[in-house]
This record gives structure tokens, C-alpha cells and sequence, in this order.
């Protein structure tokens, strides 16, 4: 075939894809509808990933050419559109504009919504309680940090939920105006520095590592200067206008969780987990008390964090396990914790699908 000829087809193929998109997009109006009608939320993260799943199941039976990320990426903007369609999405993220927040949010959401770029912690949280925001994304754990502090501490005092939780894994990038030979000052957060000190010190060997508040602020002083270098995501460098010189090696990425936060949690999906915080009586075996509650009833308990409380008396736990709170089997066990006198104080904090893969840059 010519190149002529094979353009042809794509036009062609082209041609008909639109015709199923807007097809598709009747019938997300649709479902938009009947979401109106029955107070359901427009975002449902369970059908997307049961969706995506799907598609990459069928593809790999197919032996389709498209990786399953390509297919992702695509889905996601097509999802996007669906929401548009159905709602004006609008989604507070901890800021400012290209941080690793921002980035981890378009992944999840796409293009198509509206954005909101949060200061703060307490920002991201007023503006999804004041409706201003119909979801707030926020980073709760980082594979080099440990717990996000912050975040859980306003979980704990809010009754905002955990609707969705995105995992995601990106490569470092280091940016600059123009090539790596004159940077004399490589600038990012404390943490990040730490963790890709090897590979900086390898690749920059001249250079002085500082800390900074944020990547974005880094990479706004690596504009400024062409001498200066930012640690951060190669969103950070596009929007900034900067050139990503390096990238670092799959060993030195970082995994972050970030959770969607909304007004309630995410409806069942058949495979979701659930974060508790709970309130126990500061004395030996609490801890095992609480978590024997769950291994008799056979819950997965996946994640324990324990946090100070204002009152001495008391500890403060923090607890992941599989299930939904709605579940018999998990409603029967926060009632025995209180009801057995376990726990002083037991709160649903959401329950949310569990991540079916880790979305990578
Ligand atoms: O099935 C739905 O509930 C839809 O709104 C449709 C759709 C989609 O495009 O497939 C869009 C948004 C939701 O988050 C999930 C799925």
C-alpha cells in the first residue's frame, strides 16, 4: 500500500471512531440524567477501573498492537470527556500548578475538567466542603516520606471521605533553560534530594544540591537563572517552559498515594479498601485487641499508622483494611469495637477501590 492509500484508511478509521465517540457520548448524557435524577455522583472511579481493566484484558486477547498504558491514556481523556458531559467537574489539588499533585490529578481525571490549584492542605479540604471543588486530590503516603501527617490529621477532624485513591510512580526529572554543562545549583525538596543524591552526584558533579520548599518553586528559580537546575516532574518543566536535561534511572522513582477526597465515600465496587481511625485506651495490648477484631473475622487489616492525640489518655490509629464499610462482615466488626469497649472512638474516614495498577510517568 502507498503512503497515500494507508492515510486513506486511518481517515477513514477515523471518521468511524468519531461517530462511535459521539454515539458513546448519547449515551453518557444519558447516564448523566439518571445520576441527576438519583443524587449519584458523576465520577465513579469502580466502573473506570472495571472499564479500563476490561478494555486491557481484551486487548491482550486480541494481541493488540497498543500497550495497555496507550490504552489507558486514551480511555482517560475519553472518560473525561464523559464527565465534562455529565457535570462541570471542578477538582482542588494541593498546589501550586505542576506539582506532583497536579500531575497525579490530570492522570486521574484528564483533561477535560476544571482544576483547581490549593496553597494549602486546609484549602484543598474548605474547598470540597464548601462545594466549590466536587473532589479534592491530596498526597497521603510517599514511598520516600513515609505518611503524609497533614493529610491524615485533617481527615481525622473532618467528615470529608476518602472517595479514590490513585497511586503513582514517576521518574525524577532534572530541568533547566538550556543544557546540563553550566548548572552549577541543582534545587528541589528536601526528601526528593535525599533520595536522588547517587544519581545527581553521578550525573552533576559539579553541582551544589539545595533544598526548597516545593519543586514547583525550584523550577520557577530555574527559570530565572540558567545556572540553576530543578529536581521535580517533567510537568513542572512544561510549565514552567523549562527543558527536562535528565531523568533519572527506574530505581530512583518515587511512588506516592494520593487520595481523592469528596463528600462521601465511593460506592461500592466489589473490590475496595476502607480507612478507619480509631481511638483506643492508652494501655498495653490495645493495639492487639483492635486489630483481633478483624483477623477473627478474617478482614485483611493492610496498613497501621499511629498518630498522637490531644488527650494523653488515648492513642490514635489509623487503619487500612480490605473491604467496604458497608460490608456485613466489616460493619459487624467496628460495631464490636465499640460495643466490646475496645476502641474509645471508631470513624469511617471512606472507602474507596483498591488501585488496580500504578499509573507511572
Ligand atoms: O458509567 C458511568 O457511570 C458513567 O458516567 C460513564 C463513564 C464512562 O465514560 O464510561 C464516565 C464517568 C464515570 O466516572 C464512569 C464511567
Amino acid at each position: 500500500m502507498s503512503l497515500e492509500e494507508v492515510r486513506n484508511k486511518i481517515d477513514s478509521i477515523d471518521q468511524q471512531l468519531l461517530r462511535l465517540l459521539n454515539e458513546r457520548a448519547e449515551l453518557v448524557h444519558a447516564v448523566g440524567e439518571i445520576k441527576r435524577k438519583d443524587d449519584l455522583d458523576i465520577y465513579v472511579p469502580g466502573r473506570e477501573d472495571k472499564l479500563l481493566r476490561k478494555l486491557a484484558e481484551i486487548n491482550r486477547a486480541q494481541n493488540g498492537r497498543l500497550t495497555e498504558r496507550a490504552i489507558r491514556a486514551i480511555y482517560r481523556e475519553i472518560m473525561s470527556a464523559a464527565l465534562a458531559l455529565e457535570d462541570s467537574l471542578k477538582i482542588a489539588y494541593l498546589g501550586p500548578t505542576g506539582s506532583w499533585t497536579h500531575q497525579a490529578a490530570v492522570n486521574k481525571f484528564g483533561h477535560c475538567v476544571e482544576y483547581l490549584a490549593e496553597a494549602s492542605t486546609e484549602g484543598v479540604f474548605g474547598r470540597v466542603a464548601a462545594q466549590i471543588a466536587d473532589y479534592g486530590v491530596l498526597p497521603i503516603e510517599h514511598s520516600t516520606e513515609g505518611a503524609v501527617h497533614h493529610t491524615l490529621d485533617h481527615l481525622a477532624d473532618s467528615a470529608l471521605q476518602i472517595y479514590a485513591e490513585i497511586l503513582w510512580k514517576a521518574d525524577a526529572a532534572v530541568m533547566a533553560q538550556g543544557p546540563n554543562s553550566n548548572i552549577s545549583e541543582i534545587h528541589g525538596r528536601a526528601q526528593m534530594l535525599a533520595h536522588c543524591r547517587p544519581w545527581l552526584m553521578q550525573s552533576f558533579p559539579g553541582a551544589q544540591l539545595i533544598e526548597s520548599p516545593s519543586s514547583s518553586a525550584a523550577a520557577t528559580l530555574a527559570a530565572q537563572n540558567p545556572a540553576v537546575a530543578a529536581l521535580g516532574t517533567p510537568l513542572s518543566a512544561e510549565l514552567h517552559d523549562l527543558r527536562v536535561i535528565a531523568t533519572s534511572p527506574r530505581e530512583y522513582a518515587t511512588q506516592t498515594r494520593f487520595i481523592i477526597l469528596g463528600r462521601r465515600s465511593g460506592p461500592p465496587s466489589g473490590n475496595d479498601n476502607t480507612m478507619l481511625m480509631i481511638h483506643a485506651k492508652d494501655r498495653v495490648g490495645a493495639l492487639m485487641e483492635v486489630l483481633q477484631v478483624f483477623a477473627s473475622r478474617n478482614v485483611n487489616v493492610r496498613q497501621i499508622e499511629n498518630r498522637p492525640t490531644s488527650c494523653g489518655t488515648q492513642a490514635r490509629f489509623f487503619l487500612e483494611i480490605s473491604g467496604h464499610h458497608t460490608d456485613a462482615t466489616l460493619r459487624q466488626a467496628i460495631s464490636a469495637l465499640e460495643v466490646e469497649g475496645i476502641a474509645v472512638q471508631v470513624k469511617v474516614l471512606g472507602s474507596y477501590p483498591a488501585p488496580g495498577w500504578v499509573e507511572e510517568r
